[in-house]
């Protein structure tokens, strides 16, 4: 578990974190979602002990990263894959990590296979493309076991196939009850992948939230046309809608779900034409919830 309470971070006079407090839970995949620039690195850095808070906490498991007797055993983390130096063989760079951290050497061939780097252990990472440089960063994540793991941006420079690879060690590795904190800039990444999303945007919580409920509180109503519309509309009133009629002779209805739309309908004998659920995508939601106009304000949980 990870918890992030009140905390602030400054770098001079640029406030990167700003008061953030969340919270992530075992055998999910959260996202952690922002605007480039929103604090979401320095979060993180400050969950590994990379920099030391301003104010506030950042704890794994419930203690400060330094508090941990063996850190690789209870948190993996992929922050910045290319900073991996490039002269040492993939299966010496983690046989280093593991030595250094009291990891049996066995780990580092399981790893290797788990990321698909078997075959290039040997070879020198300074030949490595982004994408397998991102898979040895995970492959060091995973070295440990860890029960909590961080990803910063790791399908960053990945093909297609890559990504999906991502998406599912990522959904395995949750499924397993570890806590899987997953960070992007692009909701469209997360649709897929996380269960949960923690939202923010300068320094500060915009959103903590399932993906289901952020696509249901962006929920844009029911489009249903009648050739009975104003009977309609009185009916849907009466059971407690919101009914808005459009230019175009269509009925925008929110407050009830497509099925009792349907039933209500057809228990007053009136003829429906179309019944079609209008969502905001998860992208057009996390544009609203980010966009400048927004205040930045915690919403629903
Ligand atoms: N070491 C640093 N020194 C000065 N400013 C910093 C430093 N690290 C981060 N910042 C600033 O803090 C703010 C938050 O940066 P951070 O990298 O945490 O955002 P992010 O959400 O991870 O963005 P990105 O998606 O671009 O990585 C930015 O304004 C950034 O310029």
């Amino acid at each position: 578990m990870i918890e992030v309470k009140e905390l602030t971070k400054r770098y001079g006079a640029t406030v990167a974190v700003d008061g953030l407090s969340f919270r992530v839970e075992p055998g999910q995949v959260t996202g952690f979602l922002g605007p480039n620039g929103a604090g979401k690195s320095t979060t993180m850095r400050v969950l590994l002990g990379l920099d030391a808070p301003g104010s506030g906490e950042a704890l794994v498991n419930g203690r400060r990263y330094a508090a941990i007797r063996h850190p690789m055993r209870e948190v993996g983390a992929l922050l910045d894959a290319a900073a991996v130096h490039g002269g040492r063989s993939a299966f010496d760079h983690l046989r280093w990590l593991a030595r250094s951290n009291r990891i049996g050497v066995r780990r580092v061939t399981e790893v290797l296979e788990q990321v698909g780097l078997a075959g290039a252990a040997r070879r020198r990472v300074g030949g490595f493309s982004l994408g397998m440089r991102q898979r040895l960063g995970i492959a060091a994540a995973l070295l440990g076991d860890p029960g909590v793991l961080m990803f910063d941006e790791p399908v960053n420079g990945l093909d297609p196939e890559g990504v999906r690879w991502i998406r599912h060690l990522m959904r395995s590795l949750a499924a397993e009850g570890r806590t899987v904190l997953l960070s992007s800039h692009l909701m469209s990444e997360m649709a897929l992948t996380a269960d949960r999303l923690v939202v923010i945007g300068r320094g500060r919580l915009i959103a903590e939230t399932s993906v289901q409920d952020l696509a249901g509180r962006f929920e844009r109503g029911v489009l249903v046309r009648s050739p009975r519309a104003a009977e309609l509309t009185a009916v849907l009133r009466a059971a407690g809608a919101t009914v808005l009629a459009e230019p175009d002779g269509g009925l925008t209805v929110k407050g009830l779900e497509v099925t009792e739309i349907g039933d209500l309908a057809a228990g007053h004998g009136l003829a429906v034409h179309e019944v079609t659920p209008r969502s905001a995508s998860l992208e057009e939601a996390y544009l609203e919830l980010t966009g400048d106009g927004v205040e930045h304000r915690a919403a629903g949980r």
